[in-house]
């Protein structure tokens, strides 16, 4: 990908840029691609801009600073979670999904990649969220694509500990999404702290909505059942 014509976007972010180990990781996606449905991204402008830029935009907020476990909820092939292990090598990286092919690919991602500091998990929010091993055993949960906002704070939260935060990256009906989940975000024990607005370089509108969690989420959530997305609180 030519990182070069991204050059004074990527100013922004605090962190050092692997480009060559991002092309490394975007070889091996649309090369799996051809086999198993990961993306229907596979331009290289919007790989770079959809995915990767995409991706880093959590370090904007002051929720990312810490030495704290990021837990990303959804992966999918690994966004936002696998680029944000690349970027901060220092922190434990968790990547969950429910689908075990995607697992499959981010364990072979891993490993061409020679991450460390990665961990994959097969499973699902509304049964991981009630496992002791997982639930408010992180500092900072990101997400992406995986739901509105409403039944994402209901897959999400429950894995927060008291004091860290939820980012959920949306898109332009962020604010929307955010008066739908009022009542969700309360009852799980959550408080909205701030809404991060920014543009991707092709001028796509992206906002950050940064959750803290203030109280202990109660233990009737996640329900299972698939209720949270039949019945969103
Ligand atoms: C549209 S994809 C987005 C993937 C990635 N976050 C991205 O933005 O490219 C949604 C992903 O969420 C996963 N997912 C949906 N519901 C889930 C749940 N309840 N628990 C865990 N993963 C879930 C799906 O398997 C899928 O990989």
């Amino acid at each position: 990908m030519n990182w070069q014509t991204r050059k004074d976007y990527l100013k922004q972010f605090p962190v050092e840029i692997p480009t060559k180990a991002f092309d490394r990781y975007g070889d091996i996606l649309l090369d799996w691609n051809e086999r198993m449905n990961l993306t229907r991204i596979t331009d290289e402008d919007d790989m770079m801009d959809k995915h990767f830029i995409d991706s880093l935009t959590p370090t904007l907020a002051s929720a990312y600073e810490g030495t704290g476990k990021i837990l990303d909820l959804g992966t999918g092939a690994g966004f936002p979670g696998m680029v944000l292990a690349m970027v901060s090598p220092e922190r434990d990286v968790h990547l969950m999904d429910s689908l075990n092919k995607r697992i499959t690919f981010l364990d072979h991602v891993v490993k061409e990649l020679g991450l460390t500091n990665v961990s994959t998990f097969h499973g699902r929010a509304e049964e991981a969220g009630r496992d002791r091993k997982f639930r408010e055993q992180y500092g900072l949960v990101v997400s992406r694509a995986v739901a509105r906002l409403p039944i994402l704070a209901e897959y999400c939260l429950p894995f927060v500990r008291l004091g860290g935060h939820l980012i959920a990256m949306k898109g332009a009906e962020a604010v929307e999404e955010v008066e739908e989940a009022k009542r969700a975000i309360e009852i799980l024990g959550g408080q909205l702290e701030e809404i991060v607005d920014l543009r991707l370089p092709g001028g796509d509108e992206r906002h950050l909505v940064v959750i803290k969690k203030v109280k202990g989420t109660p233990e009737k959530y996640p329900r299972g059942g698939g209720k949270p997305r039949k019945d969103p609180l």
